[in-house]
């Protein structure tokens, strides 16, 4: 709820804003040049800091008939206003040590008065003026609602710099580029606020009146200009602006404006007759133009040119954020989730591929929409809930009669978790009947829950067979007619678009039948290694999902022909040259983690696929080891090749086969329990472990990781799955 406003004020400022903020940032990128090229030319003085006021001050008078001022500009250069011995008048850049004209004044380049122009008021005066002003005023508050996101986002203040999630191009660089732009663009935005403001005269007022006392520096002997005590401590870098005594009248004085305040200096003995300390609002102005322009800093103006190019690239990526929020909350109404602690509803989803989800997000928005507070995660994150009054759990079943991956720790975490208050509960399991062990866990969490008085079932537990919709909708009667509430939940049916591909290759059925198969798509369909492809069989309703690698743009399937399976004895059949239809699928969870530092991929039998495309985008040989389990080695000959190639190219650091029939019949998870260090290093330095292949192997692989985790590394395994480290995706 925080989350969302804080991150719908930061879009409508953004929105409200943008196009005054393009302007300002192209703009200021060409601004932030200036006093780069102001730092290259020939009359800057680098050493302004090693000369004294007192030596310039004497030089002058020396070199020229009369010193009307001098001035040190925020560039670095010294400009004086002069009459030369042969009685001309004359302004120009000087060199403070030999007194001497380097060069006439230039007027500043046309681009830059331009761009200021354009910059600071838009070309409409005042008015300009004033949007500038409130657009400064609304970067701010962009900049600071864009950090509440930040650390919301990121689990708190004092996790705003620890490892970025998202994998999305836009969304990591806005959040990665954000949490350290964010500070020159603060400054820029409350510097340019504070400009306008005082264009404004909304300040107050910073005028000094010098009052002096003639009496009390009058008596003092003289002494030499250049031993005047002020000119003799003060160097040209603290100086802003000499002006020289009009006439040698005792009561005229020199003018001096340093950076923190300004003096009136007796023209013959050096005595300070007035000094006068700039208030807040004139230092806090100088202080604002420098930082906002860059003057004098060729740094910070580098600084600055980048903040306001990433401006743009802000812009640019919240609207690619934006619209693709919005595309996806057109083919599926926003959800919108309570917190843990605010929500009466808690629903609690076991799924292995996403399924019951689907079924669950249903309900969720249904639920929403009658104005009660919900909050969904996963059955592994079952915790305590402040407000909850009712808890939900929407089960799949695997294995036999298992708890699907993201659900493997709640019947643990039910023994030790008592709830805050009585919970009115509802099970509901999914399942598929072919199985002997028909929603067997659903069935487990019920009794569990019945065997608890803290938990009050609200209705008998209902199973659902094969995701049916007519039983889902049953389901959704009967807890309107127990909770005498009127949730309208369907699942929509997405409707997927069907593409044509062309086999183009097809190696023989090995002694496992098992072959790789390779389809080329007449379009260009956009997809990755790890998505899913989804085949039907003609005359067939259920579609067949396998997972693909991507390899010189093809679709590299390998795929295991079942005796009684309809798709892949289908797909056996198929000869060069043949088409077939099916769809694609993202399947985003189980892309190639290119942020990892390394990574180790786990499969058995044709679970290898999407590794043989990922090697392939390895391009920046990120050490990555394989492991595969299979029956003997010849059920490995026809990816060997793939191996081999990615070895020889450094994609790969290691492939290591188990054979359950041949040699030692080892499992995959035997030969990575020989691996524990591998494992152990591959977690603890940010790397990735992927698992593609069978549940059961998955079960087998995830006890042992589980097991490395809490021996080696004193962490359950599900904390570097939290961290997004662990990937799977097993069928
Ligand atoms: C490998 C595998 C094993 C399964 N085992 C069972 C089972 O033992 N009992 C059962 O009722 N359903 C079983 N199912 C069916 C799933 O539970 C069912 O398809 C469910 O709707 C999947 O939900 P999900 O996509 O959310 O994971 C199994 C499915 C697969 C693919």
């Amino acid at each position: 709820m925080v989350l969302s406003l804080w991150r719908y004020s930061h879009l409508v400022l953004a929105i409200s804003s943008a196009l005054f903020l393009i302007i300002a940032s192209i703009t200021g990128i060409i601004l932030a040049f200036e006093p780069i090229s102001n730092s290259i030319q020939p009359y800057v003085v680098n050493n302004l800091h090693e000369i004294s006021l007192g030596e310039t001050i004497q030089t002058l008078k020396n070199e020229y008939d009369e010193v009307l001022e001098f001035e040190v500009t925020p560039s670095d250069f010294v400009i004086a206003s002069v009459i030369t011995k042969d009685g001309e008048s004359q302004t120009g850049y000087i060199d403070p040590i030999t007194g001497k004209i380097l060069g006439e004044v230039k007027e500043r380049a046309p681009i830059f008065s331009f761009t200021t122009n354009l910059h600071r008021s838009l070309f409409l005066k005042s008015i300009g003026r004033f949007f500038i002003g409130l657009v400064s005023l609304l970067l701010c508050l962009i900049a600071v609602t864009g950090l509440l996101v930040l650390a919301q986002r990121q689990g708190g203040f004092l996790k705003l710099y620890t490892k970025v999630q998202e994998r999305n191009f836009n969304q990591r660089y806005h959040v990665i580029l954000g949490r350290w732009l964010l500070y020159p663009i603060l400054i820029l935005a409350i510097t340019g606020v504070y400009l306008s403001a005082e264009k404004f005269s909304l300040l107050p007022e910073s005028d000094l009146q010098h009052h002096w006392d003639v009496d009390g520096t009058e008596n003092k002997p003289s002494l030499d200009l250049i031993d005047f005590p002020i000119f003799k401590q003060t160097s040209l870098n603290e100086v802003r602006k000499i002006t020289f005594p009009f006439s040698e009248d005792t009561e005229d004085y020199y003018e001096v404006a340093l950076l923190d305040k300004e003096l009136f200096i007796h023209q013959y003995n050096g005595a300070v007759v007035s000094e006068l300390t700039y208030p807040f609002v004139r230092v806090a102005s100088q202080l604002s133009f420098r930082l906002h322009t860059g003057q004098g800093s060729v740094l910070w103006s580098l600084v600055l040119l980048v903040a306001s190019m990433s401006i743009l690239f802000f812009i640019y990526s919240g609207i690619a954020m934006t619209l693709k929020r919005s595309k996806k909350s057109k083919s599926e109404k926003p959800i919108v989730s309570q917190g843990k602690d605010a929500s009466e509803y808690i629903l609690l989803v076991g799924s292995e591929t996403g399924n019951t989800y689907t079924f669950a997000r249903a309900v969720h928005r249904s639920l929403v929409q009658q104005g009660k507070t919900v909050f969904m995660s996963s059955l592994n994150e079952y915790s305590t809930y402040k407000k909850a009054t009712h808890l939900l759990i929407f089960t799949a079943t695997y294995g036999d009669g298992d708890a699907p991956t993201n659900a493997r720790n709640f019947e643990k975490l039910v023994a030790k978790i008592t709830p805050i208050t009585p919970l009115k509960f509802a099970v509901v399991g999914f399942g598929s009947s072919i199985y002997p062990k028909y929603c067997r866990f659903a069935i487990r969490v019920d009794a569990l829950l019945h065997k608890n008085p803290m938990y009050q079932p609200v209705m008998p537990l209902h199973k659902i067979d094969d995701q049916s919709e007519d039983s889902f909708q049953h389901w959704v009667h009967d807890w309107n007619t127990h909770t005498e509430m009127s949730l309208q939940a369907s699942i929509r049916q997405n409707k997927k678009k069907l593409h044509s591909f062309t086999v183009v290759e097809k190696t023989d059925l090995n002694k496992d039948d098992t072959f790789i198969l390779q389809l080329k798509s007449a379009k260009r369909v956009p997809f990755q290694s790890g998505d899913l492809v989804a085949i039907t069989p003609e005359n067939e309703t259920k579609a067949r999902q396998y997972s693909v690698a991507k390899i010189d743009k093809k679709i590299v399937l390998s795929v295991k022909k079942h005796d009684q399976g309809k798709c892949s004895s289908y797909m056996s059949t198929l000869e060069l040259g043949n088409k077939i239809s099916g769809t694609l699928e993202k399947n985003t969870k189980f892309h190639f983690p290119k942020h990892a530092r390394s990574i180790i991929c786990i499969a058995n039998g044709t679970g290898i696929a999407p590794f043989l495309g990922m090697i392939e985008e390895n391009t920046k040989q990120i050490p990555m080891h394989i492991f595969w389990g299979g029956r003997t080695e010849e059920s490995f000959a026809m990816y060997e090749k793939f191996m081999r190639r990615a070895l020889s190219r450094k994609r790969i650091k290691s492939y290591k086969n188990a054979y359950s029939r041949e040699g030692n019949q080892q499992y995959v998870q035997d030969v990575l329990a020989t691996k524990r260090a591998l494992i152990a290093e591959v977690l603890t330095t940010g790397g990735a472990i992927m698992i593609c292949g069978s549940l059961a192997m998955q079960y087998q692989v995830l006890e042992l990781l589980e097991q490395v985790s809490n021996e080696e590394l004193k962490r359950p395994l599900i904390y570097f799955e939290k961290n997004q480290q662990l990937f799977m995706d097993c069928y």
